[in-house]
């Protein structure tokens, strides 16, 4: 049997709710077969981050060599990135292995605010990976640190962003505005030409942990599949409304979306 396969180079979320472990479940609900590189170990839960481990250089380059050279990719997404050096890692490994199909969450901050990204790692993600990416999904507060500060708050703001980070390189920018406010949340999807908007009920709920890892990771398992940027953007945008609308109240903090809704009420 033969079965899309989509690759994630991220960092792990011992809560279970976002980084590797999102993507590996969403991979797994998309009918596409996840492997995995880990760049850094969080110990993290729904109230926070309380540790963030980087792996060595080794290490990581490893799985990526392990995973490439030998069961190969449809897609690969990358999360949680953590210092220049993996990036300069992760892109060397791309450009020998690949190309592949790339969507890549530009991941900083946590929601709880703790750094998963160094600062002064964001140039060498502007400089190497931006330029190979397919798609690139920043949120809002994410885009304003690779532009280097610009007023996003509405839908028009978002658009002319979205411009100018096409302009550093990636095929698609999809800016999402889950942290804007508004009856609805929307993203733009902005290919070089044209932005197409896509559109959700904004859902009333305090458990959003994992919603950018998630969304990428769908999109990815999208593109693994084959399906054209704007498609499987679309597919992911309902994926992820349905993982929010049935989000955990798990942990005493921000719990995490939930993906098997379906199989969740069947159960018991
Ligand atoms: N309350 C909500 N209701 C409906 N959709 C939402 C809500 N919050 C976020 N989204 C959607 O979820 C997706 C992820 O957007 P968001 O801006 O939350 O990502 P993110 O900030 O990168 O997530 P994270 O904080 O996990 O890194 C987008 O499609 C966004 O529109
Ligand atoms: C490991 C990891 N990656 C990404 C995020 C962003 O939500 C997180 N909280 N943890």
């Amino acid at each position: 049997m033969t079965i899309p396969k989509a690759m994630t180079i991220a960092g792990s979320d011992s809560g279970g709710g976002a980084g590797i472990q999102a993507d590996l479940k969403t991979f797994q609900e998309l009918g596409v077969f996840g492997t995995s590189a880990i760049t850094a170990i969080t110990a993290q839960n729904t109230l926070g981050v309380q540790g963030v481990y980087p792996l060595p250089l080794e290490a990581i380059g490893q799985q990526i060599d392990s995973v490439l050279s030998d069961i190969g990719t449809d897609a690969v997404k990358t999360g949680m990135l953590f210092s220049a050096n993996i990036i300069s890692l992760v892109a060397d490994k791309l450009n020998r292995y690949g190309p592949y199909p790339l969507v890549l969450d530009p991941v900083m901050i946590a929601k709880g605010g703790a750094a998963l990204l160094q600062q002064e790692a964001v140039e060498a993600l502007r400089r190497e990976l931006l330029p190979i990416a397919t798609v690139l999904t920043p949120n809002v507060p994410e885009a304003c640190a690779i532009l280097g500060s610009q007023e996003i708050g509405s839908v028009e703001q978002m658009i002319e962003a979205a411009k100018r980070l096409h302009e550093l390189g990636p095929r698609y920018v999809f800016l999402k505005g889950g942290h804007l406010d508004g009856e609805e949340a929307v993203d733009v999807l902005y290919d070089g030409s044209e932005a197409i908007l896509y559109r959700s009920p904004r859902i009333r709920t305090k458990h959003t942990h994992g919603t950018g890892c998630t969304t990428a990771s769908a999109i990815a398992a999208g593109l693994a599949k084959g399906l054209a940027v704007t498609d499987a953007v679309s597919e992911a945008k309902r994926f992820i409304t349905a993982a929010i609308a049935s989000g955990l109240e798990i942990g005493k903090g921000i719990g995490p979306t939930h993906h098997a809704a379906l199989r969740l009420s069947s159960a018991k």
